[in-house]
């Protein structure tokens, strides 16, 4: 047997979702360069779920499911407020909530192929509601309840803040989604594939997957990110605060990844939506202390930055609370984790790696009492 550690290289499933080669990320064989700048995210939901794009009827009748599945169970709602609100982090409040969804879905154990489906477009079309409800409870504020003529992206934004989102804000947002939505097999949407290859229910793989998007060595590190911008201030700072990092061994947040080598294909559009949006917010230094980092990163540790980096001062810009970066990832990226578990139940086996056993040799076990 050989063990690699992090089953870094190790082929483990075969998927027709998303690729990554070379360097180029692609959903269904579209560049995500392509999809980032004409896609909006329902299209990209139908694609990663029915392997094309939809025509118009096609992606008419999506909008329609989502749009008629996003209210929440009410018991869902009353529910956060047994949480200990104040202090829970809304990553760990979504993965109990998307738990209890499935608590009050009649189908949650039905196995049928169609059954799944409708299972996904629930899950999809209330995740959104189930973060900005989440988000406005903690406040003291009421729920805002989603409109069925706004779009996906649209709808998120109102139902955070309970105004109509401005046309900017609607498109940096649908982009993000865009870009956030697939991944080939990332640790959560590998810990989804694995939960429901023992023919577990939806509900548990993207309980699962949540749990593991939540580390800050995956999704979490879009918060970090922000953490970290903060902390640093100004441009001034970034240079001693950077160096005394490194020359701790420490990790900077939103740089590095297991696949990519020269970088990652989405960091380039959330940087120019960054440039964009921190300008129109007054918040220039966000942008600047972000490339200022890069150049630090790239130049000393050739390490280029991922997805997580610039996402951040993207979310900062449109006045999301630092705590919601990762829940709102999970927004996205659940459209990719739900694209997978159906294609894990088209085609299922067991997932069961071995491990190497490195304990001590054969012992004779000791009663209690002579130890
Ligand atoms: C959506 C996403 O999940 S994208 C990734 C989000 N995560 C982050 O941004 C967290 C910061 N980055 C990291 O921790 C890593 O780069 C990961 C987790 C993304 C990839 O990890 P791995 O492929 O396991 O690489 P690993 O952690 O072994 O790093 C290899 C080397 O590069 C260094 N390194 C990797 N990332 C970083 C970083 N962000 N900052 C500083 N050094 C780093 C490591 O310290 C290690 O150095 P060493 O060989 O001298 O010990
Ligand atoms: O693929 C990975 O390892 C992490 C990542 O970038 C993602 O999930 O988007």
């Amino acid at each position: 047997m050989t063990t690699t550690r992090g089953l870094e290289g190790v082929v483990a499933a075969t998927t027709s979702i998303s690729s990554i080669i070379d360097d180029t990320l692609t959903y269904v064989g579209y560049n995500i360069d392509d999809l980032a700048e004409n896609a909006s995210f329902e299209e990209v939901i139908y694609l990663l779920w029915h392997l094309k794009l939809p025509n118009k009827a096609e992606l008419a009748e999506l909008k329609q499911e989502l749009a008629d599945n996003m209210e929440l169970p009410k018991e869902v709602i009353a529910s956060f407020k047994t949480y200990p609100i104040q202090s829970v982090h809304p990553m760990a409040a979504l993965r109990t909530a998307v738990s209890s969804l499935g608590l009050y879905d009649e189908e949650a154990d039905v196995m049928e192929e169609a059954a799944n489906y409708r299972k996904a477009i629930r899950l999809q079309a209330k995740m959104p509601a189930l973060v900005a409800a989440f988000a406005r409870v903690r406040k003291g504020l009421e729920p805002v309840a989603p409109r069925k003529d706004l779009g996906f992206a649209a709808n998120f934004l109102y139902m955070l803040t309970g105004n109509e989102p401005e046309e900017i804000a609607v498109e940096a947002f649908n982009k993000a989604l865009v870009l956030h939505a697939d991944h080939e097999l990332n640790a959560s949407t590998f810990t989804a594939r694995v939960c429901v290859a023992t023919l577990s229910d939806v509900y548990s793989g993207v309980t699962a997957a949540i749990g593991a998007l939540k580390g800050p060595l995956h999704g979490g590190a879009n918060e970090q990110v922000m953490k970290m911008l903060t902390e640093i201030g100004s441009v001034e700072n970034v240079d001693s605060y950077i160096h005394e990092k490194l020359a701790n061994k420490e990790k900077i947040m939103g740089f590095g990844h297991r696949v990519y080598r020269q970088g990652d294909p989405r960091a380039k559009h959330l940087k120019a939506m960054s440039e964009k949006l921190t300008k129109l917010t007054g918040e220039p230094q966000y942008y600047e202390m972000s490339t200022k980092i890069e150049d630090i990163v790239t130049s000393e540790k050739h390490l280029p930055p991922n997805v997580d980096f610039y996402s951040a001062s993207v979310y900062h810009s449109l006045g999301i609370d630092h705590d919601l970066f990762t829940p709102i990832f999970a927004v996205s990226r659940v459209s990719g984790w739900l694209a997978h578990i159906l294609e894990q139940y088209s085609d299922n086996r067991l997932i069961r790696p071995r491990a190497e056993y490195t304990g001590p040799g054969m012992q004779t076990y000791v009663p209690i009492e002579n130890r």
